[in-house]
């Protein structure tokens, strides 16, 4: 029998559990009570259970096992006030969930698993796009990035009716929040590449390559990395800048850089982030940058109504300390969430 390299599996709703209130008001509402299996809701979740990327990069495997326990931590959160009285009767249509993409490379199919990975995944993001809805993508390792931006490119090319390469074709903006660059050159694909290789797409179909990485660490990516970033014309925000810079200084970097696009793949590597506060990562940073500006660089950004996709990427469970960290990652999850819901 031939086992597939790459599959999907359906929602699983067993998993959108929490607190009961049956003495309370409707009000006490949480996220685990709206989910529904996905079907045309306002946000789609979908899930990159892969971590071949990380492998191929030299990391620490595990991230592959996060999408469900990220759903886990978001499900038990609060819908805020805001949210329920403004969607009152609507509040079944706002979230669905699409399942996840699995990468099966435990047993020597690594061969191009994380490539058939990334498509299936893309495919699933152009159709939830497609039907009018926020894809937020709940990795798996880095790579998803690439998945991110391919189902992105898909469901513009459609828009347009045509290829995305006419002078007609929409501004395309990355906003990365990570300690790493993710531009690196290799034979294969990684988790340390899909900036490289977006940038390399945009290019073969005469497309401008709009990237800023916000959380950036100089003692996390080497000078030969710093110089393709310049070449790229990457905007880099570092670490440094997060901690030094007042928030008027950084928030009118990040709105000087959405001016210029007209659609947002927003991604958060969540090793941004300290390691105290997200140990659990492949790759922990030391310094990182604080989730209080996170949040509010995240609310800022999703208030432009730009952002078509958006992702998490990078925990990884088997480091994680008391969940800690995929519930700093529930909490983006739902900060992404309420934004996007309160500016239809
Ligand atoms: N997505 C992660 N990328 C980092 C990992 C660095 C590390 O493992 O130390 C990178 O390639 O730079
Ligand atoms: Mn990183
Ligand atoms: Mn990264």
């Amino acid at each position: 029998m031939t086992i597939a390299a790459v599959s999907h599996t359906v929602a699983d709703m067993n998993r959108w559990t929490g607190r009961a209130e049956p003495f309370e008001t409707d009000r006490a509402r949480y996220w685990y009570q709206l989910a529904e299996p996905y079907d045309q809701q306002h946000i789609g979740l979908i899930g990159f259970a892969c971590d071949q990327g990380v492998r191929r990069n030299q990391g620490r495997v595990g991230a592959k096992a996060a999408p469900p326990l990220i759903r886990q931590a978001f499900a038990a959160l609060p819908v805020i006030s805001a949210l329920q009285q403004r969607f009152e009767i609507q509040l079944p249509s706002l979230l669905g969930d699409a399942g996840d993409i699995h990468c099966h490379d435990d047993d020597g199919l690594a061969e191009s698993t994380l490539e058939q990975a990334q498509l299936k995944y893309a495919d699933k993001v152009n159709h939830i796009i497609e039907q009018g809805g926020l894809p937020i993508g709940l990795g798996g390792g880095h790579a998803i990035a690439y998945g991110s931006f391919l189902g992105l490119w898909q469901a513009l090319e459609k828009t347009n009716g045509t290829t995305v390469s006419t002078h007609t074709a929409p501004t395309i903006g990355i906003i990365n929040f990570d300690a790493h660059l993710d531009i690196r050159q290799s034979d294969v694909a990684t988790s340390g590449t899909p900036f490289r290789q977006i940038a390399e797409h945009l290019d073969a179909h005469g497309q401008p390559f709009h990237y800023c990485c916000i959380g950036v660490s100089r003692f996390s990516n080497t000078a030969a990395l710093f110089d393709r970033a310049e070449q790229l014309g990457v905007h880099i925000i570092s670490d440094e800048d997060c901690h030094q810079q007042t928030w008027d200084s950084l928030a009118e970097q990040i709105d000087t850089f959405i001016s210029k696009v007209d659609v947002l793949y927003m991604t958060i590597d969540m090793d941004c982030l300290p390691s105290s506060v997200v140990p659990g990562v492949s790759a922990p940073a030391a310094y990182g940058i604080e989730l209080s500006f996170v949040e509010r660089a995240v609310k800022r950004i999703m208030a432009s109504g730009k952002v078509k996709i958006a992702d998490l990427a990078e925990i990884n469970p088997t480091f994680d300390v008391d969940n800690r960290s995929c519930k700093v990652a529930a909490r983006l999850l739902a900060t992404i969430s309420e934004q996007h819901l309160l500016t239809l």
